[in-house]
């Protein structure tokens, strides 16, 4: 297998969605996450303020979310590309800057969007340049990674890409912890498992890129300039790919850009996710709410912690609305416990070990699992024979 598809391994089963199925192992802050995610929201503006600077210097595509910029030419360009009259329409909003708002009333349990697969962003999308995906693909590049060079690849070819009007309305700096320098991680997200993920997907990518480049790039430079493909657009197409791919489960598990519904930003409180209808042939979601004209569609991006939303997606929900945050909590055994050898042993035969066994605590409860450990632990020595039932 081609090193890059190795490396991008680990990150892609890591990868978020707006889907729930993708929904992998949680990662929790040991401190409390309350306290740092408030902190990682005041650093994120700071943040972007200094880095939009030097990003908007080097990329000549995307937009700046807290304007309209680029939506209208957005709407224009999908609805002569097939995408139907919507009954929602793209605006200034409070959560998430940009996002869908209803135009017309919506009725709960009603299909919206209707986005036709012409219109997808995927590994098997046609390149404007041809040889250069030929060449990737013949290097057997994993999807993420194919993914990441196609939308830079397309950017660069601006009015000339079938996509310019979608890529003209990407954010030019997505909101990512891909953009947090190693001091603001280890500051802002102190004794957090999230500063350890962050910094392997950062890894992860630049070693990506590092690999791309090493075996194919520098071979096919007037393909791959490196004045375009470097690691600077590298972490944006990344940025974007991360925060906005869809994973489709109705079309086997495809993984895509889905322009227009990329636009709706995600709500704690919904449960309604993107997919593949098959009767009506086109990206919808059911919508588990009726809106009324001027409200914010929302949808979810999956039963995420906090600090799982700020991983992929860059933004922190208000606080104590997410029923789905939890935090981490490390049990282990005493080893100066009287029965320390006979707990190990029956923590062993359900294949646990005696030190630091993490559980998810979540406003609304906690596992099982937990419970028994928390049992076998304080359990006196007279109960010795049901160590192992516990
Ligand atoms: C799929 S895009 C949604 C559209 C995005 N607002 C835009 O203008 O391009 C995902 C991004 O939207 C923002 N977002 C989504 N839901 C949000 C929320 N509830 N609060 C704050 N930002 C949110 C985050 O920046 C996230 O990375």
């Amino acid at each position: 297998m081609a090193e890059a598809s190795r490396t991008f391994h680990a990150t892609l089963f890591s990868l978020p969605t707006f889907s729930p199925r993708f929904h992998f192992k949680l990662s929790y802050s040991h401190s409390h996450p309350s306290l740092h995610l408030k902190r990682a929201r005041s650093v994120q503006r700071s943040i972007s303020e200094t880095k939009t600077m030097s990003l908007n210097t080097t990329l000549p595509w995307g937009c700046d979310i807290d304007s309209l910029e680029n939506a209208e030419a957005l709407q224009n360009w999908l609805s002569d590309s097939g995408l139907p009259p919507q009954k929602v329409g793209i605006n200034k909003v409070e959560m998430g800057k940009r996002g869908l708002v209803a135009l017309k009333k919506i009725n709960r349990g009603e299909k919206i969007l209707f986005v036709p697969p012409s219109l997808l962003i995927s590994s098997d999308s046609d390149w404007s340049s041809p040889v250069a995906g030929h060449v990737l693909k013949q290097q057997n590049v994993a999807d993420l990674p194919l993914l990441a060079t196609y939308l830079i690849s397309e950017a660069n070819l601006q009015k000339s890409s079938r996509w310019s009007n979608y890529i003209s309305s990407l954010p030019r700096e997505p909101y990512s912890l891909l953009h947090w320098t190693r001091s603001e991680l280890d500051r802002y997200l102190k004794a957090s498992q999230i500063r350890l993920r962050a910094i392997e997907r950062i890894a992860d990518i630049t070693g990506t890129f590092d690999d791309l480049r090493r075996r194919i790039f520098s071979k096919h430079p007037h393909l791959f300039p490196k004045e375009v493909f470097n690691l600077v657009t590298f972490r944006w197409s990344f940025g974007i790919l991360l925060s906005r791919l869809v994973y489709l489960y109705s079309m086997d598990g495809k993984v895509a850009l889905v322009p227009w519904a990329d636009m709706l930003n995600h709500s704690c409180e919904v449960e309604t996710y993107l997919n593949y209808d098959k009767s009506s042939q086109a990206v919808v979601f059911t919508t588990d709410r009726a809106y009324q004209p001027g409200e914010q569609v929302f949808i979810s991006y999956g039963k995420k912690s906090n600090a799982e939303l700020l991983l992929s997606y860059g933004f922190v929900p208000k606080q104590g609305t997410n029923l789905n945050d939890s935090v981490e909590l490390p049990l282990s055994l005493k080893i100066s416990d009287k029965c320390y050898k006979q707990k190990l042993k029956a923590l062993m035969k359900h294949g646990l070990s005696a030190s630091s066994q993490c559980y998810p605590i979540q406003i609304s409860g906690w596992p099982l699992e937990l419970m028994a450990y928390a049992y076998l632990t304080v359990s006196p020595p007279s109960m010795s024979k049901q160590f192992e039932e516990v």
